[in-house]
């Protein structure tokens, strides 16, 4: 954690596999809060992995994982509190087709959050004018770009008033003209102080918006430092190597 912070994500020892895969090796990670930790990696090397585990979409095996020094709840009405309070954001949107965009925003405040139905509805216009999509509160997830679904699931995930957030490539389904308007609200997010964990090929974003890069690779966070640090100097040769690789793209 970088200094300043107090911590609110942690992870100690954490470990698991997918068969033979040791997808995730002995993770020790402390998120504090409002900061912004930005995950990289070449692929296959556990970040999603890592990212699910912190919303239990992910079982681990061995290990400790709490938010707010709370254990992470084992099922049931806990998790969906849990998945309330540690939003996710997913590559692929995960929003309900067959809901309209203020429908979809409602549900799991009307559910989770247990909200009167005019306070959702309120919250649910506050945020889509924030992210720049009031104009199409009625609409279908269908009928609008890849870049405007993906600010509408930031926006459900705001609508839980969470504690932190986690993306998982959140640019990654999208075309690259849509890539810096889910960027822009990110950084927005940065600088408001909440708390991020974010996956992500972007290094642009990463230099930018991160307090800390966590590279990993074979399931191991092999460097955590600041982004000055570890972009101007990678200590590790896979680090190193990564770098070459994906700078030249
Ligand atoms: N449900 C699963 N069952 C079996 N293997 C899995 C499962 N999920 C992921 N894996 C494997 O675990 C490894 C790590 O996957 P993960 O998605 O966490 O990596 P990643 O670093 O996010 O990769 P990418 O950048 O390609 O998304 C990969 O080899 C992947 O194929």
């Amino acid at each position: 954690m970088a200094a300043g912070f107090t911590p609110l994500i942690e992870l100690s020892g954490v470990n698991k596999h997918f068969g033979e895969l040791h997808v995730l090796r002995d993770i020790d990670l402390t998120v504090g809060r409002g900061e912004v930790v930005v995950v990289i990696g070449p692929s296959g090397s556990g970040k999603s992995t890592l990212c699910r585990a912190i919303n239990r979409l992910e079982q681990i095996e061995t290990g400790r994982i709490t938010i707010d020094g709370v254990p992470l709840p084992e099922e049931g009405k806990g998790l969906a509190q849990l998945r309330a309070e540690v939003g996710m954001v997913f590559q692929s949107f995960n929003l309900f087709a067959h809901k309209t965009v203020l429908q979809n925003l409602m549900l799991a405040q009307l559910k989770v959050r247990k909200r009167g139905k005019a306070a959702a509805e309120a919250k649910s216009h506050q945020l889509l004018e924030r992210v720049g999509l009031e104009a199409h509160a009625a609409k279908y997830p269908a009928q609008l770009s890849g870049g405007q679904q993906q600010r509408v699931a930031i926006a459900r995930a705001l609508a839980m008033d969470p504690k932190a957030l986690l993306f998982d490539e959140p640019t990654s389904a999208l075309d690259p003209e849509m890539i810096n308007e889910v960027l822009d609200v990110m950084r927005g997010l940065a600088q408001e102080g909440m708390t991020m964990v974010v996956v992500t090929h972007e290094m642009g974003f990463a230099r930018s918006a991160a307090n800390r890069v966590v590279f990993m690779a074979d399931g191991q966070i092999l460097e955590d430092r600041v982004p000055e640090d570890f972009f101007g100097h990678p200590e590790t040769d896979r680090a190193k190597d990564f770098l070459s690789k994906i700078l030249k793209h």
